[in-house]
């Protein structure tokens, strides 16, 4: 959360390598107020908002001496030439550039349309979007959850259909038709086949997300377009779109740079555009000499984040770098609040690129963490999902092929009495599924105890242990169950009390303790509780240590001796 969080107390960016240049000042100040004024009409009149903003944009570009960007015409890049100017930067930097900046631009920020107005607060909308786990979002994960938990039941009419036996379980795969001698009803291996593929859980989180998004796509009501400042009147519209998102999202970067670099036709951007509105983006320059793009600001709006918008939005991005531009690297500098958004994207803190690549190409940030992302040449960016589903499948099959630990069977009736002894008993053999999963009855649990293979002999034992513990000097605290009334929080603390009655309950029930282990396991939690509750240096603690210890010395002694009889 700490890592989320820091991103509104984000360190100021600013730029160290930029040369101050007075023509993209007065580009950059006749790009900004136009774009103020077409932010107020837009409201009224978006058309002519954008021919203002048009208008500026050719201001700008006229400064600028660049031409209209067509993705193919940036090439040559020098070194000099490279950097984007940043004039007024620095008095801007002096300014502090943070959200307190907010005041000199109210303006911008009332006129955003988008909804997009909670003073900055995207740290706060994405930790209540994964804590409260609520909205859209949440919908989608608990269906993906729902999905995750989708198992296969065997009915028992499903088994007696096909030949099960009286255990009412089926079973598949090799286990299954070995049935470790048990003759267990299966369910023959088409009709399992069928019903686990129809069970098959196509899809994880991240693709559930990115199919979702891909079908809105294709259904025409999301697209992502890649731009630059080209004067085109929706193209400037998204861009200022785009910049509000970027101004209010990076609330400690200045404003005017935002501008700068949005407009300046060196730099793309990629955005996701809803209802002809802007959701999100990405601006990037990409250095075509170099191969390698750098990203400057990436952001989606507050209430639609957590989304999956900046996963696809990276994904187009990739696409688009590589195949339109012929870029193999991107650069960052991440805020340190969106590093583990930039890992998740496949970025890392290792710069891998060449260094001649890119040093002194790219703007240095203070307080921001330079991160790579290797573009991959193959890889499909844009329908990844349809690969990791076809891949996800493909695993699901095999595992099903080899093992039946996919397969859910029906519960224990295990209704409880007092002292969680159950109503009735059950035959560890009954167990659905036990056999199946191997188990044979000479295994775990009479194994241990060979010599006392039926519950009678058994009891008689874990009765002789109990009445070595309740006969102890130092059993008093442990007779009795722990009342509330006399230490108010216990059960606050201790979620699985234990004590010597409710274990003499279990015994006499003749059911409860089918294992050794079973009892000695109560036993071990009475003392462990007493451990947990009470510090060192109190009584109960240490005379819990105590009778703990005579207790396994008994245990010990009497298993090696044969067990059944207690030494006392
Ligand atoms: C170069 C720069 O511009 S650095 C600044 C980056 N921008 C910001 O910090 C602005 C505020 N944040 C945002 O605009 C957005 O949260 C973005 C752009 C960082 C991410 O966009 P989203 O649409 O929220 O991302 P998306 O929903 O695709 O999430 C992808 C994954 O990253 C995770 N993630 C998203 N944001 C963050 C974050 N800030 N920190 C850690 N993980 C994050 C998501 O939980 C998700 O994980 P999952 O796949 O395991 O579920």
């Amino acid at each position: 959360m700490d890592g989320h969080s820091s991103h509104l107390a984000a360190q100021n960016r600013s730029r160290g390598s930029q040369t101050p240049s007075p023509s993209h000042s007065a580009a950059s100040a006749s790009a900004t107020s136009s774009i103020h004024l077409k932010r107020k009409l837009s409201a009224a009149n978006a058309s002519a908002a954008s021919a203002a903003a048009a208008a500026a944009a050719a201001a700008a570009a006229a400064d600028d001496h660049a031409p209209p960007f067509p993705p193919s015409s940036i090439s040559a890049d020098t070194r000099d030439g490279a950097l984007t100017s940043n004039d007024d930067l620095e008095s801007i930097s002096a300014r502090g550039g943070g959200a307190g900046d907010d005041s000199d631009d109210d303006s911008d920020d009332e006129e955003e349309d988008d909804g997009d107005n909670d003073g900055g607060s995207s740290l706060r909308t994405f930790t209540a979007a994964r804590l409260e786990n609520v909205g859209p979002a949440a919908a989608r994960n608990r269906k993906i959850k729902a999905e995750s938990n989708a198992t296969v039941k065997v009915e028992k009419e499903d088994s007696a259909k096909d030949g099960g036996n009286g255990a009412g379980v089926g079973a598949l795969g090799p286990a299954a038709t070995s049935g470790a001698g048990s003759g267990s009803g299966t369910v023959p291996k088409e009709d399992a086949v069928k019903i686990f593929t129809e069970n098959l859980q196509a899809s994880g989180a991240y693709s559930a997300r990115e199919e979702n998004l891909k079908r809105e796509e294709e259904a025409g009501r999301l697209k992502f377009e890649c731009l630059s400042n080209d004067g085109v009147d929706d193209h400037m519209v998204w861009l200022i779109g785009l910049k509000n998102i970027f101004a209010r999202q990076l609330p400690n970067m200045p404003k005017e740079y935002i501008v700068r670099l949005v407009m300046d036709r060196n730099h793309k951007s990629v955005m996701v555009i809803r209802r002809n509105l802007v959701v999100g983006g990405i601006t990037y320059r990409p250095y075509a000499s170099q191969k390698f793009g750098e990203i400057a600001f990436c952001a989606i709006k507050a209430d639609e984040q957590v989304k999956g918008y900046g996963t696809r939005l990276m994904n187009h991005l990739k696409q688009h770098a590589r195949d339109v531009d012929g870029l193999t690297h991107f650069l960052t500098y991440a805020d340190n609040n969106a590093v583990g958004y930039f890992i998740k994207q496949g970025f890392t803190k290792e710069i891998y690129l060449d260094k001649d690549r890119w040093h002194g190409y790219i703007k240095d940030y203070d307080g921001g963490i330079l991160m790579e992302c290797k573009i991959d040449p193959k890889l499909p960016y844009t329908d990844l999902s349809t690969m990791v589903r076809r891949q996800r499948q493909a695993i699901d099959e095999k595992i099903r092929e080899l093992s039946n630990c996919h397969i859910v069977y029906q519960g224990i009736d295990f209704q409880k009495r007092d002292a969680g002894v159950p109503q009735n008993t059950i035959k560890m053999e009954d167990i659905p599924g036990l056999r199946e999963a191997g188990w044979t009855p000479d295994q775990w649990g009479y194994s241990r105890f060979r010599g006392l293979s039926d519950q009678k002999r058994l009891t008689f034992f874990i009765r002789q242990l109990l009445k070595v513990l309740n006969d102890h000097s130092d059993a008093w605290p442990f007779k009795e169950p722990v009342d509330a009334r006399e230490v108010p929080d216990y059960y606050d603390i201790i979620k699985d009390p234990m004590d010597l009655k409710t274990m003499t309950k279990r015994v006499e029930s003749e059911q409860y303790y089918v294992t050794l282990e079973m009892f000695i396991a109560d036993v071990k939690r009475m003392f462990a509780n007493a451990r947990t509750y009470n510090s060192p240096d109190t009584i109960y603690f240490k005379i819990a240590t105590r009778l703990e210890a005579h207790f396994q010395s008994k245990v010990q002694s009497n298993l090696q001796s044969g067990a059944g009889k207690i030494q006392q």
